[in-house]
């Protein structure tokens, strides 16, 4: 391959495309085009990983019995979740639209397999958890990737992950990083919904670097 430029055309793009990422939680109906979810597949397989063991695997979830396990999993979770909040920080949580399951027409769940062989080891005999770690990463390139593409993301954890795991059948080795809501977003915001509605501004000092 031919070594790009990444000039400031592109640096000014790439800085927009970070500043207009969103968590995506009102989607359109329209399927992506054909080719696109395996072309955003692979982008995401470009993240680094530790000793280069890609451990992610991702589930396509298509079948409406198992779209309604997690929805049922998401309305049970988030109903504790709304438990642990008191006084008007439980109504402001009650009214919240925290996933996109209803109306996402792709819906993906992340896992990483933490008993994969691939790597050796390498980077994460002391830390296991550098293995999900990896994963995060590929949902965060495949973020980035569906932006550019006009595509919205929506990362779900309000779920018991173990439940997830036998609705969807995977080896008990996988264990559940993210579940993401794929599909055209309703509107485009440089403004994260969380910060619009009140719940957690943008913290001001977020460069503030310790230093030792
Ligand atoms: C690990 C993890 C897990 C979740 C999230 C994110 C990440 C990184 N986010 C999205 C989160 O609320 C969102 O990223 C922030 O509010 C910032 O908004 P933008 O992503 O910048 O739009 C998220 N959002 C939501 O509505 N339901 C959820 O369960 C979760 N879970």
């Amino acid at each position: 391959m031919t070594k790009p430029d990444f000039d400031d055309t592109f640096c000014d793009g790439l800085t927009e495309l970070l500043e207009w990422r969103r968590d995506v939680r009102h989607f359109k109906t329209t399927p992506l085009p054909e080719g696109l979810l395996d072309n955003l597949l692979d982008l995401a397989c470009l993240a680094p990983s530790v000793g280069n063991s890609q451990p992610w695997r991702f589930v396509l979830v298509e079948d409406p019995a198992n779209r309604k396990a997690v929805r049922d999993n998401f309305q049970e979770a988030n109903t504790q979740a709304l438990q642990g909040y008191d006084g008007d920080r439980a109504r402001l949580y009650a009214n919240l639209k925290l996933e996109g399951i209803d109306k996402a027409p792709v819906q993906l769940a992340v896992f990483a397999h933490e008993a994969t062989e691939q790597g050796h080891g390498l980077g994460h005999q002391s830390m296991p958890e550098m293995l999900r770690y990896s994963a995060v990463l590929a949902v965060h390139t495949l973020w980035l990737a569906a932006r550019a593409k006009g595509v919205g993301l929506g990362w779900v954890s309000i779920l018991d992950a173990e439940k997830v795991k036998q609705s969807l059948a995977v080896p008990d080795s996988w264990s559940l990083v993210a579940y993401c809501c794929i599909g055209y977003p309703e509107q485009e915001d440089d403004t994260p919904e969380l910060v619009k509605l009140g719940w957690q501004d943008r913290q001001a000092d977020c460069r503030q670097v310790l230093k030792r």
